[in-house]
């Protein structure tokens, strides 16, 4: 359903198939992919479906696909595809601001403490 077919009173609780094809079809040229975050309340079976076709895109792809995230991770377990990502952190922010060059407080305070 296209959002104008929604109004402000609902709650989105998962991308449309449409845009899932998008991501999808995008995802197919993609040679490094890091996903933090399901598409929507992947937990239910009637809003699984984008982050399902999300998750299997990226599975199927050449890509070299980490994903990052507690939720994710249980996404990538109930979607039987575990064994076909590249990489899985359970940490997500933490990640992202890893990735991001941020530094992360207990590398810092390890860092301080062999100097003691
Ligand atoms: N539109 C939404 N409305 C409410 N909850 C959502 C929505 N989209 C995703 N969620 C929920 O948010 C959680 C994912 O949180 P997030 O922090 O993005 O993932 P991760 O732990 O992988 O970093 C899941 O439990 C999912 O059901
Ligand atoms: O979902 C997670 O991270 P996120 O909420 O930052 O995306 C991780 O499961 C958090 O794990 P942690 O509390 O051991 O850092």
């Amino acid at each position: 359903m296209p959002l104008s077919g929604v109004s402000d009173e609902e709650v989105y609780i998962d991308i449309g198939k449409e845009t899932a094809a998008k991501y999808s079809e995008t995802l197919n040229y993609a040679q490094t992919v890091f996903i933090n975050g399901p598409m929507g309340v992947f937990e239910d079976r009637e809003s699984e479906l984008g982050t399902r076709a999300v998750w299997e895109a990226i599975a199927h792809s050449d890509a070299y696909s980490v994903v990052g995230g507690g939720d994710s991770v249980t996404a990538t377990k109930k979607f039987g595809l575990k064994d076909e990502m590249s990489y899985i952190c359970t940490g997500g922010g933490a990640l992202v601001r890893f990735l991001s060059n941020e530094e992360l407080p207990v590398i810092r305070a390890l860092k301080h403490g062999s100097k003691l």
